[in-house]
């Protein structure tokens, strides 16, 4: 078998010695959406942030594309970190550029492409998740959703083989949720893409998910990893029982 995207080794994260969670372990393969689910609070932004050295480990260690993160230096930290897309929460796009000019920003910043080969490439992104004929528009005119869109076209800009998206749902109506799930799904096929998803949006989970693993904040860690449908149906554990279905736990 391949190595893994990422592998996460016993991680732990604590801020001002409150432990968030520990002996969190887990791989992601090449190709897969790999869903962080979890409660308000657990953990899940924080685990995003550790894996690519926002925040710092309290334990463990993170292998991003074959490399020890912690391990790097400045230079070659920098290099890995390139070759992952992040689409945060509160990314919102620069609202004086218009959707073309976001998507470039990655692209002028990272590479010493000419002019008319970034705006080439931006078109190319944007029209990946849909948004071709809006590359002139400014954010304040479009959709959540487009905006969304457009995030991870941004996030795209530089061809990650790994892309973040952090709670891409939040915000949006059901059915335009439903349409940026088909957006992920069709990306992670067409692409190769592999994706690390955080949400608590059970429908996206069950819609994109292939793994999973679920935090909890009261266990201050995993405690459930597989296939969601599978643990929707077959977990016997009351929390992520209750997750799953929807009731209280
Ligand atoms: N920089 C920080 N300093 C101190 N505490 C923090 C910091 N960042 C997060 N926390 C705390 O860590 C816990 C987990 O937060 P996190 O945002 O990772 O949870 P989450 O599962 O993503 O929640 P949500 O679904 O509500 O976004 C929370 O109690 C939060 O207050």
């Amino acid at each position: 078998m391949s190595e893994p995207v990422i592998r996460a080794e016993n991680l732990a994260v604590a801020f001002d010695g409150r432990t968030i969670f520990k002996d969190v372990t887990f791989e992601v393969r090449r190709g897969e959406i790999f869903v962080i689910l979890g409660g308000s609070g657990c953990g899940k932004s924080t685990l995003l942030k550790a894996l690519i050295g926002l925040v710092p480990l309290s334990a463990g260690h993170a292998f991003l594309l074959g490399e020890d993160l912690g391990a790097l230096d400045d230079t070659a930290r920098r290099a890995l970190l390139r070759r992952i897309g992040v689409m945060w929460q509160s990314g919102a796009l620069f609202g004086s550029m218009t959707l073309a000019e976001n998507v470039e920003l990655p692209l002028e910043e990272h590479t010493a492409l000419p002019r008319p080969a970034r705006e080439a490439l931006a078109r190319a992104k944007l029209g990946l998740v849909g948004l071709g004929d809006a590359s002139a528009r400014l954010p304040a005119e479009i959709s959540g959703g487009m905006a969304k869109r457009a995030g991870i076209a941004r996030a795209m800009a530089l061809d990650p083989p790994l892309l973040f998206l952090d709670e891409p749902s939040a915000g949006l109506d059901p059915i335009t949720s439903a349409g940026l799930d088909k957006l992920i799904r069709e990306i992670a096929r067409e692409t190769g893409t592999t994706f690390v998803v955080v949400t608590h949006e059970l429908q996206s989970i069950l819609a994109i998910g292939d793994r999973c693993i679920m935090l909890d904040k009261q266990a201050q860690g995993m405690i459930a990893e597989g296939d969601p449908k599978r643990l929707r149906d077959e977990s016997d554990h009351p929390t992520v029982r209750a997750f799953f279905r929807r009731e209280a736990a």
